[in-house]
């Protein structure tokens, strides 16, 4: 029997031999790139007249597109390549040559087939997947890359400094974080914020509202589907949300939504770290952090039975609260200018601003739907005038009216001096106001202050004289 020394001595000394029979061509080329063997079928492949004649010469003489010149310079092979020579094209691979000592001494090329049509709509359809899936793959790392960092998170007074400095510190390690607050009051962008400042920023983000996918849904949506467990589109097997975020951050919007039957599952993929896609009975261990947040009583939840206590125990590790906008009205000057600025960017209009009395007047309104709402009516005022600045009078017309029976809203944060000397001179422009009838030049007399003080006053606390 062989020893494996002799076979591998038997495969190159064979090789050469078996390659230079069964490809259309073969040549040899020593360091300088001219020709020192031709096999016999090449010349004739090539079209060239006078065989003997080729060796010696160079071999960009004989074969005008030939690339053995750079295998020799550069000692790196070519596997695979398509070579033209008048109006063919032949698959060829180019390999140097190695003396004992390492050093190249020429390069060996192989035709290995003649006709390249197949390969040819074979590398085209290889390179337009290619291609097509390396865009798929830009956009969907484009798409998990999160777009807020704590910057986008616009507030300065004392109860969005809070949050943003829990949730700061929340970023430095990997325990699941809860974030409770009322619907528009940036739990998303927080929660994208702590991701972006985290140690997994590279790895992706992924977003799931549990409010909004069907409940027969969601487990193939979390867990992903086994290749084979359902027909259709998705035979061939599908991804979940744990998967995807693997290495990353799951946000779970909406969690007070999830049904007992998944948080259930939900929970056991917690303390595990893997879970059994749906239609399969192999486990899939991942890594992912979890931020959860909800609009939702949670606690009460979990009081009135409605939500598991080990799952809120095991979600609830940090707890962020974003405070709702009436509890921050000393952001609003901030906030406005932030989303004036950029909804003027993205509507591609030319920069505007707002004025303190239209700030004023944000100030008075009740926000049921937070930041959301708030940018919705400054997008609305900015689309509905042409002025330069938003004025009190641009947003009354497009302001929801508060409900005359609302309850009235109290502020659970003590308001700033300023901020309740200008609530009470606003109360008592509007009074004077009202008790002469919107006569300005009797209401400055009642208030004892001149005509010019009091329209000072009105466009500096946003008091519109037809609203008081
Ligand atoms: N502090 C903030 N600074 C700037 N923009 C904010 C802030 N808070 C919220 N927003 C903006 O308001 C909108 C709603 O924010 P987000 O989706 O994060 O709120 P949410 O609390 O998750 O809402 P929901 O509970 O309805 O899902 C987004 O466009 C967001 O950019």
């Amino acid at each position: 029997m062989n020893s494996a020394e002799d076979l591998q001595q038997l495969a190159s000394e064979s090789l050469l031999a078996h390659y230079a029979e069964y490809c259309e061509g073969a040549v040899i080329v020593d360091a300088e790139a001219r020709i020192v063997w031709m096999n016999e079928r090449y010349p004739e492949r090539l079209g060239i007249a006078v065989p003997e004649q080729v060796v010696g010469q160079e071999i960009e003489k004989i074969i005008p597109n030939s690339l053995m010149r750079q295998v020799v310079e550069t000692g790196r092979p070519i596997m695979l390549d398509i070579m033209e020579f008048g109006d063919a094209a032949f698959v060829v691979t180019r390999l140097p040559l190695h003396d004992k000592a390492g050093k190249v001494v020429g390069a060996v090329g192989f035709m290995l087939y003649d006709d390249t049509r197949h390969v040819l709509s074979l590398m085209s359809r290889y390179q337009r997947l290619r291609s097509d899936l390396a865009e798929a793959k830009k956009k969907l790392a484009e798409a998990r890359k999160t777009k807020y960092t704590f910057a986008s998170f616009v507030g300065a007074g004392a109860a969005c400094s809070a949050v943003k400095q829990a949730a700061r510190r929340a970023a430095r390690t990997t325990a699941a974080v809860l974030i409770l607050g009322e619907t528009g009051t940036g739990k998303e962008l927080l929660a994208q914020a702590i991701h972006a400042a985290s140690a997994r920023i590279d790895a992706p983000f992924v977003a799931v509202n549990i409010a909004a996918v069907p409940e027969t849904l969601l487990e193939a949506e979390f867990f992903g589907v086994a290749p084979g467990a359902y027909t259709g589109a998705e035979r061939g097997g599908r991804d979940g949300k744990f998967k995807l975020a693997d290495g990353g951050t799951l946000f779970l919007d909406e969690i007070g939504d999830m049904s007992p039957a998944l948080q259930a599952k939900l929970l056991r993929t917690l303390q595990e770290g893997e879970f059994e896609p749906v239609g399969s009975n192999r486990l899939t261990t991942v890594d992912v952090r979890v931020i959860a947040a909800t609009s939702r009583n949670l606690e009460k939840m979990v009081a009135d039975g409605q939500f598991r206590a080990d799952l809120y125990y095991r979600l609830n590790v940090i707890t962020l609260r974003t405070p709702p906008l009436r509890e921050r009205l000393e952001d609003f000057a901030l906030l406005a200018d932030y989303l004036v600025d950029s909804i003027c960017r993205n509507q591609g209009m030319p920069p505007r601003g707002i004025s303190a009395g239209a700030i004023n007047r944000l100030c008075q309104h009740d926000w049921p739907g937070n930041v959301r709402e708030l940018a919705n009516v400054l997008e609305r005022a900015l689309l509905m005038s042409d002025s330069d600045t938003l004025e009190a009078d641009d947003l009354d017309a497009v302001m929801p009216a508060t409900p005359v029976d609302s309850p009235k809203v109290v502020s659970l944060r003590p308001v700033g001096m300023a901020e309740a000397v200008a609530q009470a001179e606003r109360e008592a422009i509007r009074q004077a106001l009202q008790s002469a009838r919107g006569n300005k030049a009797e209401a400055a007399r009642q208030l004892g202050i001149s005509r010019a003080a009091l329209y000072e006053k009105m466009a500096a606390l946003g008091v519109d004289a037809q609203l008081a």
